[in-house]
C-alpha cells in the first residue's frame, strides 16, 4: 500500500541551519541554512571542489558539522542518542562517490547488507531484492563479483542496495559518475515513478543542473562552499543570467 502523502505538519526532511566545515585549516562549507520539505527532490550542484561531498557525509552524519546545526525529519543529528541514531539511518539510503560495493561478495550479497539486521524471512529477502533488480536492470548479474562489473553496473548495483529497504531519503553524490547520459535519465525516470508511489526525498549533486534540473524542485549551488543560491529550480536559470557568480559556478548551463 502506497505510504501517506507528507502533509503540512511532516517535519521537513532536512533543515540546515548556519552551517559551518572546516577541514584542515580552511572553511570548506560556510553559514548553509535551508529547508527541504519531505518528498520533495533538492539538486545541490557546484564545481569541483565545492563542497559537495562534504555536504553529503555531514547530511548523511558521516562526519560531524564545524558549527550550525543538520536535522532530518525534524531530528537534529547532533543531539541524537545512538538507538536514535541508528533508527533515523534505516530511514536513509546513500550513494557516495568513490565506491563502496565489498569486492569479496556477490551483488546479491552486497544487496542485502542493508537488510541484514532485519527479522526479514528468506521469502521476504528475496522479494525485496527482487524488487530492486528489477527496477535497476540488473537480471542476471545477481552472482557476479562486483569487481566483475562495468563502472555503469556496479552504479546501479550501488543504487539498488540504498533502496533496498525503502528509504524515505536517498542522497546520491555524484549521479553522473560512470553513468551515460541515457542511463542517467532512465534512472532518475524511476526514481520519479519510486516518489509517485511513496514519499521519496533525494538529496542529489552534479557539478551542472543539465541531467537533473527537471527532476528537483529545489536546488542549491555552492561555490566554494557557500551557497551562491538556494531556492526553486525553475528560477535558476533567470537568476543566473541575471548573477555573474552564479553563472561561474554552474559552468555556462543553458
Ligand atoms: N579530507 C580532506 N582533507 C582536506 N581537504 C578536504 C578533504 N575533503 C575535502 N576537502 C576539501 O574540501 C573542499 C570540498 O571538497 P568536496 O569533495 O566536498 O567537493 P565536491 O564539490 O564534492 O567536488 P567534486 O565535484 O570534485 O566531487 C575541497 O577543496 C577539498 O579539497
Amino acid at each position: 500500500m502506497p505510504l501517506p502523502r507528507p502533509t503540512a505538519t511532516t517535519p521537513p526532511a532536512l533543515t540546515l541551519t548556519g552551517l559551518y566545515q572546516h577541514v584542515a585549516g580552511r572553511t570548506a562549507l560556510a553559514d548553509l541554512t535551508l529547508t527541504l520539505p519531505a518528498g520533495e527532490w533538492l539538486l545541490i550542484c557546484g564545481p569541483n571542489g565545492a563542497g559537495k561531498s562534504l555536504l553529503s557525509r555531514l547530511i548523511l552524519g558521516l562526519d560531524r558539522p564545524s558549527a550550525g546545526t543538520i536535522a532530518l525529519f525534524g531530528q537534529e543529528l547532533e543531539r541524537l542518542d545512538s538507538g536514535a541514531m541508528h533508527r533515523l539511518r534505516r530511514r536513509l539510503g546513500a550513494v557516495l562517490q568513490g565506491g563502496s560495493l565489498l569486492a569479496d561478495r556477490s551483488v546479491l550479497e552486497n544487496l542485502l547488507l542493508p537488510l541484514r539486521e532485519t527479522p526479514l524471512r528468506r521469502t521476504e529477502l528475496a522479494r525485496a531484492a527482487r524488487l530492486v533488480v528489477t527496477l535497476l536492470r540488473l537480471d542476471g548479474l545477481e552472482h557476479h563479483d562486483p569487481r566483475a562489473l562495468s563502472l555503469g553496473q556496479r552504479r546501479r548495483v550501488e543504487l539498488a542496495r540504498a533502496l533496498i529497504h525503502q528509504p524515505d531519503l536517498l542522497v546520491w553524490d555524484g549521479v553522473a559518475d560512470g553513468l551515460d547520459p541515457s542511463a542517467l535519465a532512465e534512472i532518475l525516470e524511476m526514481l520519479d515513478t519510486v516518489r509517485r508511489n511513496r514519499a521519496l526525498t533525494l538529496i542529489a549533486t552534479d557539478n551542472t543542473p543539465a541531467a537533473l534540473a527537471t527532476h528537483c524542485e529545489r536546488a542549491l549551488v555552492l561555490d566554494h562552499g557557500r551557497a551562491v543560491y538556494a531556492g526553486p529550480t525553475a528560477t535558476l536559470r533567470e537568476a543566473a543570467t541575471d548573477r555573474l557568480e552564479l553563472r561561474a559556478a554552474l559552468r555556462g548551463w543553458r
